[in-house]
């Protein structure tokens, strides 16, 4: 989306007033993110709100998650562009209104003129930078604001950070788990959740770690680099090398032209069915496989990638690709490789290495046994994890319906839940402690330790002071009173930035480029203790409260919670 510059809110001049602010925040991507985009319970609590004349009252929501997915110990923030693309357009439109009045018939027209008047000018986002490695409890975002207005906040700021946080924690997953050598693709789209979570997950599995997307779209929406195969379509759609009509190939510095290339690739086919050290490796090869891979290089010279695995991966699939390969090379062109798309791929691309080496040594072609493999086919983090154990060749792994469907777990958790109201901290109990919500507007720190590594988090009450470098802090549980530690911090850094002032003169954090935002979050992985980082059973991270926080909280509760009676 292209930003819709006159439909943007800019706060009472604050913009013109501060040179040092960013340029305003475009329309959100996705054009079906109205105001509307919200739960009706939204609206009828607002009206509520204003009914009562509560509707102005300052409330803090702070949005959160409860637990790490995918039974990991760290989470990866994403969606906070979209939220702050959405607050700084937020203005209900006309035809919205009429729409809400007719689905709010018995409220009054004085709410409907109260909404026409409404933006975010007086609300406040401060939030943890996009990318940034977060973990339960810890507010990603504490906004603030009138309650009717920051109330409607809560969904669309939920469906825009959850899948976002998710699929891009579940991307990082997948990279830690290849290994940085590895060239990660994400070919999702045909998978995903419709539309919206195709293009999410194509832009937040390349911040989460992947290199590159197949989905055409998010690479013009977001710059993230293309990159694709051809599918089985293509080779069987070919039936026999007759079919080639225009045969001519020219040569790479363009000095001279292969008339036929199909004869060059037959005959380097011959030469590799001769060759000593690939002797019985395989016979005959599919003709019409042949067929297709070299009309696909006559079409791609420079680019050519073979789908080897339609007919027989080493029977046919690999000499194929080679004999294609080496008529190429004969005439000044490189070919990137192979893709692999079923069977054992540990001994498939094992097997099919092997055989590039033997070519390089046969032929003495330099480098062909480096040829790159990509390998497909319902690919996850235990695959890639039991491809490592058992050892294999692959280079690229194209990964889609696991990875963008989030298979392993389908939703984050986050909540959106009132931490103050009119300076008044707010506590919300549960049965089940995990749920009980942290109260007071708060501040939050990361804490690292003596080798570097962040050791705690720490959410104290807005006016306590901040914690220092060098000096004891005591940090506890927000819950379990045993469970406490000094911590003596040797870097400190706060956590909550503010990425919209409204209207109150605050310096705004810039939104920084995906490619930045990506960056950010391979630092932050590269950064966390490796124990909180392994697969099976990581150690948790601290996440803490003050002593003066937990004194408060633990005050609330009581204050709150009724006492039971036994009879
Ligand atoms: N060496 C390996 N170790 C563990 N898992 C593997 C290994 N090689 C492939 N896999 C995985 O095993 C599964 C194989 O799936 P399946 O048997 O359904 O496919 P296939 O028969 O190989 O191919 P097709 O898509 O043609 O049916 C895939 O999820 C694949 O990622
Ligand atoms: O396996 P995924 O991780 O979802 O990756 C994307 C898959 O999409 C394509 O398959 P295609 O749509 O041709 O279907 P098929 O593999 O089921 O035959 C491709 O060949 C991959 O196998
Ligand atoms: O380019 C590919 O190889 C590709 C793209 C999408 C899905 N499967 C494979
Ligand atoms: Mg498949």
């Amino acid at each position: 989306m292209e930003p819709d510059s006159e439909s943007i809110a800019v706060p009472n001049g604050s913009i013109e007033e501060d040179r040092r602010s960013p340029p305003p925040p475009p329309m959100p991507t996705n054009p079906m993110v109205t105001p509307l985009l919200a739960d009706l319970y939204q609206f009828t609590m607002a009206y509520a709100y204003w009914k009562a004349g509560k509707h102005l009252d300052r409330a803090v929501f702070d949005l959160y998650f409860r637990k790490n997915p995918f039974g990991g110990e760290y989470t990866i923030f994403g969606g906070l562009e979209e939220c702050i693309r959405f607050v700084a357009n937020f203005k209900l439109k006309e035809e919205e209104i009429s729409f809400l009045r007719s689905a709010m018939p018995t409220c009054e027209d004085g709410f409907f003129d109260y909404l026409r008047s409404i933006d975010c000018s007086d609300v406040e986002v401060y939030a943890i930078p996009e990318g940034s490695v977060v973990f339960p409890k810890i507010p990603l975002m504490r906004i603030e604001g009138p309650v009717a207005v920051v109330q409607l906040l809560e969904t669309p700021f939920l469906c825009l950070v959850n899948y976002a946080s998710l699929v891009t924690t579940n991307a990082a997953r997948h990279r830690l788990v290849a290994g940085k050598s590895k060239t990660l693709l994400e070919f999702g789209l045909r998978r995903a959740q419709g539309p919206d979570g195709g293009i999410s997950a194509s832009r937040y599995c390349y911040m989460g770690g992947f290199d590159a997307t197949s989905n055409v779209e998010a690479g013009r929406l977001f710059g993230i680099p293309l990159r694709g195969t051809h599918s089985h379509a293509f080779v069987s759609s070919y039936m026999s090398l007759d079919e080639i009509i225009d045969k001519a190939l020219l040569s790479h510095d363009g000095s001279s032209t292969c008339e036929d290339f199909v004869t060059l690739v037959q005959n380097w086919l011959n030469k590799i069915q001769r060759a000593k050290s690939l002797h019985g490796v395989f016979g005959e090869t599919n003709q019409s496989e042949l067929a297709a891979f070299t009309s696909y290089a006559l079409a791609f010279p420079k680019n050519f990638l073979a789908l080897v695995d339609t007919y027989d991966v080493i029977r046919s699939g690999v000499p194929n690709f080679c004999a294609v390969a080496l008529s190429l090379n004969d005439l000044g062109y490189k070919a990137i490789g192979i893709r692999l798309d079923s069977g054992d791929l540990a001994y498939l691309s094992t097997e099919a290495r092997k055989f590039f080496q033997s070519i390089e040594e046969e032929f003495d072609v330099f480098d062909f046994g480096k040829m790159n493999i990509t390998a497909s086919n319902d690919l996850n983090e235990e695959t890639i994890d039991a491809l490592n154990k058992q050892g294999h060749e692959v280079d690229a792994f194209g990964i889609g319906t696991y990875l963008v469907t989030c298979y392993a777990q389908a939703a984050l958790g986050c909540v959106f839940k009132l931490v103050e109201i009119n300076n008044q901290p707010r506590i919300k109990l549960s049965e089940d402690v995990t749920k009980v919500s942290i109260p007071c507007k708060k501040r939050c720190y990361r804490l690292y330790g003596k080798e570097g590594y962040p050791l705690v988090d720490i959410m104290t009450g807005e006016n306590e002071p901040a914690p220092k470098i060098g000096e004891r802090i005591l940090c506890r549980h927000p819950f379990t009173e045993s469970k406490r530690a000094y911590v003596v911090p040797q870097h400190i850094e706060e956590l909550l930035k503010c990425y919209w002032p409204g209207n109150s003169h605050k310096t705004r954090e810039e939104l920084p480029p995906i490619g930045k935002i990506r960056k950010r979050c391979m630092q932050h992985l590269d950064q966390m203790r490796p124990d909180h980082m392994r697969r099976l059973n990581p150690t948790p991270y601290k996440v803490s409260v003050s002593a003066k926080l937990y004194d408060f909280i633990h005050f609330l509760w009581l204050s709150e919670a009724p006492v039971g009676e036994l009879q």
